[in-house]
């Protein structure tokens, strides 16, 4: 069997789900600056597409500001070239997929299947809080899109998610806690298995010299042990 060249190696992408204000671009920003990944925004590419004047312009304009969901093709166009551009073969695509038909097409078009999907759960009360006090000048930012928004969410968006969790694909956090907590969370996930290797093999080593000061040496089997409980 030949080997997979570099070129036709897939890219790592984690999905980043949860309704508006949840808190996505917030944690995505964090994760960026900790462990190296490109955050691609899809509601981000969508508004930077209008700004540029193009033809799909004004059709995503009025969908933003109802709330509804743009094309897939249109979005998963702009989500490949900010791949293809990229250097990085890690990716936390942002806000996608939201409805179904955002997931098949993704999946049929560019073959790839996430790691795993993200999933900032939030009530919407305190969503409904942090968008109306967000203050970036966002069309959909007020109460009568944000309603609409709310319930795309539940009927389309959720679903995706189940899908996803029927796959063992979803990791659930935690998003009304403060920032702080909630990335205490994502790095609980996000970290790489040799790290939390390392980690575990650490606390051990510490634990021994504590309560056992003239015990055991650390064998490599222990260390064998600890990569086992790592996961
Ligand atoms: N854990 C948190 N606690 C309090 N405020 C938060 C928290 N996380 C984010 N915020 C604030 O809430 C607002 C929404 O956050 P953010 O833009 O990250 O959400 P989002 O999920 O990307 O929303 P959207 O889907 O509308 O793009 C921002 O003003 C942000 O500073
Ligand atoms: N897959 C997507 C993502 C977003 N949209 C549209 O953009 C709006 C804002 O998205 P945020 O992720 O920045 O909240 C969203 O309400 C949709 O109108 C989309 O169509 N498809
Ligand atoms: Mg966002």
């Amino acid at each position: 069997m030949g080997t997979v060249s570099d070129a036709e190696k897939k890219p790592i992408v984690i999905f980043v789900l949860g309704g508006p204000g949840s808190g996505k671009g917030t944690q995505c920003a964090s994760i960026v600056e900790n462990f190296g990944h490109t955050h691609l925004s899809a509601g981000d590419l969508l508004r930077a597409e209008i700004k540029s004047g193009s033809e799909n312009g004004t059709m995503i304009q009025n969908m933003i500001k109802e709330g509804k969901i743009v094309p897939s093709e249109v979005t998963i166009k702009l989500l490949q070239k900010a791949m293809h551009e990229s250097e990085n073969d890690k990716f936390l695509i942002d806000g996608f997929p939201r409805n179904e038909e955002n997931r098949a097409a993704f999946e049929a078009v560019t073959k790839i299947e996430p790691a795993f999907v993200l999933f900032f759960d939030c009530p919407e009360e305190e969503m409904e809080r942090r968008i109306l006090s967000r203050n970036e000048g966002r069309v959909d930012d007020n109460i009568e899109t944000i309603r609409k928004r709310f319930k795309v969410f539940q009927e389309s968006s959720l679903p995706v998610v189940e899908y996803y969790d029927s796959k063992g694909k979803v990791r659930k956090i935690d998003a009304a806690k403060p920032v702080e907590e909630v990335f205490e969370a994502v790095k609980a996930i996000i970290t790489p298995k040799e790290e939390k290797v390392k980690y575990h093999s650490y606390a051990i080593l510490e634990e021994l010299s504590f309560s056992d000061t003239y015990g055991p040496p650390v064998t490599e089997s222990s260390l064998e042990h600890n990569k086992k409980v790592a996961v």
